[in-house]
């Protein structure tokens, strides 16, 4: 599809000028490419006409909601148990705020300059270096959240076929190695949704992960008041030794404040659990009648809905085995219980149908590095996704423990997305004719780079220290 050029050599996207396939103008659009301000009681607001979206008000919220719930639930009984029930309320509800702020920056940059793309705000505040690097942090943490969720299945696909094949735990057939499990699964269920054209048409398998992870919810409450707290329970049946997740706390009392060296890592488990914001843009990108109140509004229902899913997940977890609970949750409930089976399948299901979503904004990142210029293409669109896929096959099937890399990449990426990158991009692009630097809004947006900064600063430190402490006690391994 060609798109007119300007006199100036720019390419021409005025309204009249939409083209009939959006999609592509936003793949085509360059750095140089021009959008019109419509001039309205006398503020100027960007139109929008990158791309016609075609996306309901619900299947984005079912979309976002997906994008933010993941593995990222099943850690926080653990934070909860590190942290207290009030400080860990407290904590929570920061998170959600300036998720939700986080969001609102994004918008509003993106509307100031007309554009709905992560690594073209990047381009607009600091030119290539800029575009460069919010393409590489969007690249880094999806495909650590993907290698997260292919995780889950690679350990937990084994153990539901095992229980409700009734094999024994020593079975060595194919279809109980992780490894092969893994494959097929992204061959055939997450292949399939990841070459969909649009992120919109996965409104429904999201719908449909959320109520796995409804399911999820339920099962965790209803184990609360079954399962008595025991202070001998062994949850470590998989033999995994994770010395610096463990919790130094066994006993079954509920603790309201406490802190202890693994309350480190509540604020990365939060921020992790919270991250949605690479699909932002894209997911408003197709929502249909957009404009920066709809999809603020998109954002608020959908963080506040996993807002209240997280908090009751992790009481009821946490309340069911108080300070001996696992970083991930769903290791603490028995293999042998059918009910915890099809809740594990359902957990599986749910993370399996968000890998799909996570993929789209790496291709998009990879376009906009690669290919800024070229307009969509099926073999680009396919070829990106096998390879990315492909990868983090890889990387699950051979990296043997990554908790630590995750560890890295939450405490890094996590904060750059949600709180530095966002307020960066806000200070440098809204121009100080409209808000100037001494604006309220414009010191608050420094305060919370300030405060990204803080958070990422000090979760890197307190990894290293666990790191190095947890070597030692485990002698060097
Ligand atoms: N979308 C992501 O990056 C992570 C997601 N918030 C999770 O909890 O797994």
């Amino acid at each position: 599809m060609e798109l007119q050029k300007t006199s100036n050599g720019h390419h021409d996207l005025s309204p009249n000028r939409i083209p009939e396939n959006g999609f592509d103008a936003l793949e085509n659009m360059t750095e140089g490419d021009n959008f019109l301000p419509n001039k309205s009681n006398g503020k100027i607001e960007t139109q929008f006409t990158d791309f016609e979206g075609k996306t309901s008000f619900r299947m984005s919220i079912f979309n976002l909601s997906n994008a933010i719930m993941g593995s990222g639930i099943l850690g926080l009984a653990y934070a909860m148990a590190n942290t207290g029930i009030i400080l860990f309320v407290i904590l929570l509800i920061s998170i959600t705020v300036l998720s939700a702020y986080s969001i609102h920056l994004l918008l509003k940059t993106a509307g100031v300059v007309g554009i709905r793309a992560y690594e073209q705000l990047g381009y607009r505040a600091f030119g290539p270096p800029g575009k460069i690097l919010a393409a590489c942090i969007i690249t880094l943490h999806n495909i650590g959240a993907m290698s997260s969720y292919l995780f889950i299945v690679k350990i937990e696909l084994p153990h539901i076929i095992q229980g409700l094949m009734e094999l024994p735990d020593n079975s060595t057939d194919w279809f109980v190695d992780g490894r092969c499990l893994i494959i097929i699964v992204s061959v055939t269920v997450i292949l399939p949704l990841a070459l969909m054209k649009r992120l919109g048409y996965l409104g429904y398998t999201s719908g449909f992960s959320l109520s796995c992870m409804v399911f999820f919810l339920i099962s965790v409450i209803y184990k609360k008041f079954v399962i008595e707290c025991s202070l001998e329970h062994s949850y470590n049946e998989t033999g995994v030794t994770e010395s610096i997740y463990n919790s130094t706390d066994d006993t079954c009392e509920a603790k309201f404040i406490t802190i202890n060296p693994q309350t480190a890592f509540t604020i990365p488990i939060m921020a992790f659990a919270f991250v949605c914001h690479p699909e932002v843009l894209p997911i408003y990108t197709e929502l249909k009648n957009p404009n920066k109140k709809r999809m603020q509004n998109v954002a608020n229902i959908s963080i506040l809905a996993m807002f209240v899913m997280y908090l009751l997940t992790a009481i009821f977890g946490y309340l069911t085995f108080y300070g001996k609970v696992d970083s991930e949750l769903l290791k603490m409930y028995s293999k042998k219980d059918t009910l915890m089976l099809c809740v594990r399948l359902a957990v599986l299901i749910a993370v399996t149908l968000t890998v799909p979503v996570v993929l789209f904004p790496i291709r998009r990142a990879v376009l906009q590095l690669l290919f800024p210029d070229k307009p969509f293409h099926w073999m680009r669109h396919i070829s990106i996704a096998v390879c990315v896929l492909f990868f983090v096959n890889l990387l699950v099937i051979f990296v043997p423990n990554i908790r630590d890399i995750f560890g890295f990449i939450g405490a890094t990426s996590a904060p750059s997305l949600i709180f530095i990158l966002p307020g960066i991009f806000y200070i440098c692009i809204v121009p100080e004719a409209q808000e100037p630097l001494k604006s309220r809004p414009k010191i608050q947006a420094i305060v919370f780079v300030t405060l990204g900064f803080i958070f990422m600063i000090m979760s890197i430190m307190f990894i290293i220290i666990e790191w190095v402490n947890g070597k030692k006690t485990s002698g060097g391994h």
